[in-house]
C-alpha cells in the first residue's frame, strides 16, 4: 500500500514571531502543495530530492550518512516518525519550494509524514490530532515556537490564532507572493528574537503589543473586505519586524518601492531573514517582486488543510 499525504503550504498575514509569545497571529494555507509518500520498505529511506544535499560523506558498510548538517535537515522527518511508530517504512517528499523560505514548509513536512504514516500504520487521526502532535514534533525540534505553521496547515482555511482559540475568517482580499534564498532558517532566527527580548525587555514587549493590535485591526479589516486598510497595516507590521531584526535589505527594499508604487501593502511573511514576501494583489505587485529577482508561488488561498489517499500497488 502507499499513502500519500498533500499539505497545503502557507502565508502568514499578520503577527509572525509576536505570535511565539502569546500575541494573536493571522496565518493562511494557499495553493502550493507539499506531497508525503509513505511506502513499504526493509528500513527506513528518506528521498527528497529538493533537499539538494553536497557534500554528504556515506559510510559504505552500511550506506549510513554520517553528517551531522544532514541529520539537523532530516530531524523534522525522523521526529514525525517516531512520534507516530517504528515499522520501517520509504518517505518520499516531494517540495514545489526550496526548504526553508518562510512558507511553513518545515511543518508541511511534519504535518505530511505524521498523516501518511499514521494512516500506513492504520491509524486514522483526526485533523485536530495531526494538528497537536505536529506541534509538538516541531517545539520539540525547533526548541521555540507557536503552534500556528502546524495547526493551519492540518486545518487549513484563514485562520485567526488568539490566545488559546482558532477562529475561521473569510475575506475576498487576495496576494501576490515571492520568496527569496534565506541566509538563516526560522529555528535560527527564533534564537535571535529571544536574544532580542532579554537585551531589551522592555522595548521587545511594547513591539510585540504593537503588533498584537494590528493583527487584530487586521482581522476585522479582512472580513469587512477592506483591501486599503488591511494594506496599511502591511506595511506598519513589517516595520515593526524591521525593528526586531528579522528582515533583510533585498525585502526591505522591495517592501519600500511597494509604497512608493502606490501598492496598498507588502511585508515580509513567516520567519524571516530572507524567504517570502506578500503584497495586495495589483497587477504591479508580480512585476516587482520578479524585477527584484523572487520566485513567484500560487498564493490563492485553499481552504482545506492535510489530505490523504491510499491506493494499492
Ligand atoms: N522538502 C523537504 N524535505 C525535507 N525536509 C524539509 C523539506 N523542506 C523543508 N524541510 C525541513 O524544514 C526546514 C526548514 O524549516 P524553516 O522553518 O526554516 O522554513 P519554513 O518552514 O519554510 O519557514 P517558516 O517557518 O518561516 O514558515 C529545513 O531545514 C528542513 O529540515
Ligand atoms: C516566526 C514564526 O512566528 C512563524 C514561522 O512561520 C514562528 C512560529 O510561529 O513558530
Ligand atoms: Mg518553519
Amino acid at each position: 500500500m502507499i499513502v500519500e499525504a498533500r499539505v497545503p503550504l502557507k502565508l502568514t498575514l499578520f503577527g509572525e514571531h509576536a505570535v511565539v509569545y502569546g500575541k494573536p497571529a493571522i496565518a493562511a494555507t494557499i495553493s502550493e502543495f507539499l506531497k508525503v509518500r509513505v511506502s513499504p520498505s526493509e528500513k527506513f529511506v528518506v528521498v527528497s530530492p529538493s533537499l539538494n544535499l553536497k557534500g554528504v560523506k556515506v559510510n559504505l558498510d552500511d550506506m549510513r550518512v554520517e553528517n551531522e548538517q544532514v541529520s539537523r535537515l532530516l530531524n523534522y522527518v525522523s521526529e514525525s516518525l517516531s512520534a507516530v511508530g517504528d515499522v520501517p517504512v520509504k518517505i518520499e517528499i516531494e517540495s514545489p519550494v526550496e526548504p526553508s523560505v518562510g512558507l511553513g514548509t518545515s511543518a508541511a513536512v511534519i504535518v505530511g509524514t505524521i498523516s501518511a504514516y499514521s494512516s500506513f500504520l492504520g491509524q486514522d487521526l483526526t485533523p485536530m490530532e495531526i494538528a497537536r502532535k505536529s506541534h509538538e514534533v516541531e517545539l520539540r525540534v525547533q526548541g521555540i515556537g507557536s503552534r500556528m505553521d502546524t495547526y493551519v496547515e492540518s486545518l487549513g482555511g484563514i485562520i485567526l490564532f488568539n490566545g488559546n482559540k482558532e477562529e475561521r475568517i473569510h475575506s475576498d482580499i487576495s496576494f501576490v507572493s515571492g520568496y527569496f534564498r534565506r541566509s538563516m532558517t526560522t529555528a535560527e532566527m527564533l534564537k535571535k528574537v529571544k536574544e532580542f527580548k532579554d537585551q531589551s525587555v522592555e522595548v521587545f514587549s511594547k513591539i510585540i503589543d504593537s503588533i498584537g493590535s494590528i493583527v487584530m485591526e487586521a482581522k476585522e479589516y479582512m472580513e469587512e473586505n477592506k483591501e486599503t486598510e488591511v494594506g496599511r497595516l502591511m506595511y506598519v507590521n513589517h516595520g515593526l519586524l524591521f525593528s526586531l531584526g528579522v528582515t533583510v535589505p533585498e525585502i526591505d527594499e522591495a517592501v519600500s518601492r511597494a509604497r512608493y508604487l502606490g501598492i496598498k501593502g507588502a511585508k515580509i511573511s513567516g520567519g524571516g531573514a530572507g524567504g517570502s514576501v506578500i503584497m495586495t494583489s495589483d497587477p504591479a505587485s508580480g512585476m516587482l517582486l520578479r524585477s527584484f529577482g523572487a520566485y513567484l508561488i500560487n498564493s490563492r488561498f485553499h481552504e482545506g488543510g492535510v489530505t490523504v489517499s491510499k491506493r494499492t500497488e
